[in-house]
């Protein structure tokens, strides 16, 4: 089990774990690897979303109304690693690990099958103890860089993740948007010389051209809030929503050279 992207660009699938329901929520997960998702960032719902945009924002009020915790999320991570050797990447802000405990969290989820951890409001200049239990449990820190970071904090969060990292294609907070914005495009070259891991780009892709666009020029795509608004508008079939949803960006993909994070 590693990240690693099989297709150009590879589907980095954003569910936020909990919404409408844990069970649902491992459905929709392995939907969506069957419709071609190379990794899974498990979102862990969160009070106080400070980056999220409204539909991902909506459907971790409905999780945590529903008591959805890092324990189960952790649970989701190991349901689905039973069933596929897709990426599971945690996707939380630090709170909720803090609470858990920073140490017990990582023994956790690696036993529990997870690659990866994204911590949106983690800064790497802060990250040293974070750092130090995610490498002892050999799981890749994964960190988000944006058209705002400077060409040296680039470099630092290159030289810190493993995996892949996340250039989020525009600052502000996570949505669907008319276009990819273009500073994704030059960011993903300023990135590229302090990196060989895959690169992937998020923030505003919501359907099959956008993801096309992006992978002229960056590995991955990260789908988010067009996946939540499916889920939120098909009660009942969620799954499946997904999956079709899914399958209609990804079947027009070709096999790419694949790239080991
Ligand atoms: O929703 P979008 O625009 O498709 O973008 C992905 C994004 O939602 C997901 O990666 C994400 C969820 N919460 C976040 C917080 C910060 C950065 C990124 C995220």
């Amino acid at each position: 089990m590693a990240i690693q992207f099989h297709k150009r660009p590879g589907l980095v699938a954003y569910i936020t774990c909990g919404d409408p329901d844990v069970d649902t929520a491992i459905r929709i997960i392995l939907a969506a690897v069957e419709a071609g998702a190379d990794v899974i960032e498990l979102g862990v719902p969160f009070s106080d979303p400070v980056a999220d945009g409204p539909v991902i924002q909506a459907a971790s009020e409905r999780a945590l109304h529903g008591g959805t915790s890092v324990k189960d999320v952790l649970h989701v991570a190991r349901e689905v690693r039973r069933h596929t050797d897709a990426g599971l990447i945690v996707f939380s802000y630090m709170n909720p690990l803090l609470r858990y405990g920073l140490e017990k969290f990582c023994a956790d989820a690696a036993n529990a099958g997870v690659d990866g951890v994204l911590v949106t409001d983690l800064p790497v200049e802060e990250a040293g103890p974070y750092l130090a239990a995610m490498s002892k449990h050999n799981l890749d820190p994964i960190f988000l860089v944006a058209p705002t970071s400077p060409d040296a904090r680039l470099k630092l969060i290159a030289e810190h993740s493993r995996g892949f990292v996340y250039a989020v294609s525009r600052t502000g907070v996570t949505g669907t948007r008319q276009e990819v914005a273009s500073d994704a495009r030059d960011l993903v070259k300023r990135l590229r010389q302090f990196t060989k891991l895959p690169i992937a780009v998020g923030f505003g892709v919501s359907n099959a051209e956008q993801f096309a666009e992006v992978g002229r020029f960056a590995d991955a795509a990260v789908i988010g809030s067009a996946i939540m608004q499916r889920v939120f508008d098909n009660p009942g079939s969620e799954p499946e929503a997904v999956k079709a949803f899914l399958r209609g960006l990804t079947s027009s993909m070709k096999p790419a050279a694949a790239r080991k994070g």
